[in-house]
This record gives structure tokens, sequence and C-alpha cells, in this order.
């Protein structure tokens, strides 16, 4: 038996996929998985920021299609570089246990983002963590960052810039979780929706791909997705937004924490709600209409994202 995985060629992407191989063959004897590798628009595009280009979707797309035309049976993706809905014909099938959601601080010469000098240079290109630096250090320069995990932080290590916001999850991933200088908890720097979950796609009449993930499910995963992405979906999350949104699972409820602000940090709108795990999707719509009733609205307006 026979399995395909279509993956970006990035380091990150390529560990999650032989992850995933490695996971697959381990639960099914005789199962033989293979990767393909692909580049996609987001590899490519490297120069230009992010938001300008078309968001997260470029990462996905490539893979996609190679699924569509059967060249590929499965994707794997990092859940926060997936739209909220997945072309016809397509689903998520599978959410892997989730590593770390946190984002973390990277630097040679500081310990912490509070013992960062005034005005010092931070590079990230996501509008969520510049919203949230700012708001906690408007003193700060932040400048765009692109690249994969590798090239952001050889970009630190020649001096560009003082610190860097990453993902715990891929430095983790990656085996250089020694460079995290500080952890960044949720309570002051909430991480994107998605963030370290790693979900499979495959296409939705794929019956036997879809009994071969069965075993990789994680029901906590699926319901920290359920809460966060229904509280994207209703706050346009279709492309790059600076919203951040955290779901944990707490015996048998789910904690929702939310947020969106301006890209400026002169605006930063903050929720969160509770309830039973069965009412997570329910709880992110919820979450997302407080927001917006507390003038998230006229944030995301301001960017040109219709909600
Ligand atoms: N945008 C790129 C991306 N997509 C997923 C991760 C990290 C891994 C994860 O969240 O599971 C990263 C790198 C980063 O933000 O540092």
């Amino acid at each position: 038996m026979q399995l395909r995985i279509a993956t970006r060629e990035s380091p990150l992407a390529l560990w999650q996929a032989e992850h995933v191989k490695a996971r697959l063959e381990e639960v099914h004897a005789g199962l033989a998985v293979e990767l393909v590798p692909m580049t996609t628009a987001g590899d490519q595009l490297l120069s230009s920021p992010l938001a300008n280009i078309g968001g997260k979707g470029l990462f996905v797309k490539e893979l996609e299609q190679a699924m569509l035309e059967g060249r590929a049976d499965i994707a794997v993706h990092s859940m926060k570089d997936v739209p909220v809905k997945q072309p016809d014909g397509l689903c998520l099938s599978a959410f892997l246990a989730g590593e770390d959601p946190s984002d973390a601080f990277v630097s040679n010469t500081h310990a912490s983002l509070d013992a960062l000098p005034q005005g010092a240079v931070v590079g990230t290109s996501s509008l969520r963590r510049q919203a949230q630096l700012r708001a906690l250090r408007p003193d700060l320069v932040i400048r765009d960052l692109r690249g994969n995990v590798g090239t952001r932080l050889r970009k630190l290590d020649e001096g560009q810039f003082e610190a860097i916001m990453l993902a715990s999850a891929g430095l983790i991933r990656l085996g250089l979780a020694q460079r995290i200088r500080e952890r960044m908890s949720a309570d002051r720097f909430l991480p994107a929706i998605g963030q370290g979950i790693v979900g499979i796609e495959c296409r939705e009449d794929d019956e036997r791909t879809r009994r071969l993930l069965m075993p990789l499910h994680d029901a906590r995963s699926y319901t920290r997705l359920m809460a966060e992405r229904a509280m994207n979906a209703k706050l346009g999350g279709a492309c790059q937004v600076p919203v951040a949104g955290h779901a944990e699972v707490l015996g048998s409820e789910v904690r929702l924490r939310g947020l969106v602000g301006a890209p400026d940090g002169s605006r930063v709108v903050r929720g969160e709600l509770r309830g039973a795990q069965a009412r997570a999707e329910e709880l992110g719509e919820e979450l997302a209409q407080r927001l917006l009733d507390q003038g998230a609205g006229d944030i995301l307006r301001q960017l040109g994202i219709p909600v």
C-alpha cells in the first residue's frame, strides 16, 4: 500500500511531513509513504510583505492542486497557514496533538522583550505580532522579516535585528529550542490561530486515506481548532489579519481567548469566553461577535478587511 504526501520544501514543512510519514508507517504495517516536495508561491515571493501578496493561501494552493490532480493523496500543513475554507473536493481530516502554541522571543543580546533597550529593532512580518509588540513596547522599531525559520535566524545572527519573534513550535521541531530566550505567555502575547498544530488535508471522497489518517487524529487539537477557526472566520480570517486566538481544553470545558489589534499598537481589543467543549464552534463565533462589538470591526475595516 502506498500514500503520497505533498509538502513544501522548507525544513519545517519537510520535518512535519517526515513526522506524519513516520507516524503513519508506525501504525499501519505494510504502508509505504512517499514525500512529494514542491515550491509554493509563498516560498517564491519572499521579498514582498506577506500581507501584500495574497496572504496565507499562497503556501497551500500548490499542495491542494496536487491532491485534486491525483499527484498526491495528502498534504501536511501548519494549521496556522491554512485558510478557513478548503477548496471544493478537499477537506481537513486529521489534526495531530499540538506542540507548544506560544510565540518565542529570540535574541542574541537580550534575555526578554522587557530587557530590550529603547528603540530596539525587532523583526517580524506578522501584523498580529506587530500589533502586540507595539502595544507592549511602543518605542520599538519593527522591521519586516520574511523567509523560513532558518533564514530569519540567519538575519538575526547577521545583526539586522536585536530580536525577532518566531513560533516556539517551529523552533522546537527543528531542534532549535535553545534559541528561545523568552517563551511568551498567552496572557501577554496571544499566538496565531492554530499555532503549533499540524493538520492533514485530503480529497473529501478518498475514504481509504481518511481511514488511514484516523489513528493520528487528536480530539483536543480538534476542539481547539473548532473554537479558534470559528472565531477567525467571523473576523475576516481568509488572509493575513492582526487577529490572535488561543483555545485551551480544560476538563470538559474550553477556554478561548481572542484579540484584534491595530498594527501600530494604538488599539487592542481582547476577550475571553468559557463553555462546554461541545460548544467550541459557537464559542468562537460568540467571542468574534463580542470583539466586533468592542471595536474590532473598525480596526479590520481600516486595513481593508471586510467583516
Ligand atoms: N508562518 C510560517 C509558520 N507557519 C507555522 C510556523 C510554526 C509552526 C507552527 O505554528 O505549528 C511558522 C513559523 C513561525 O511563525 O515562526
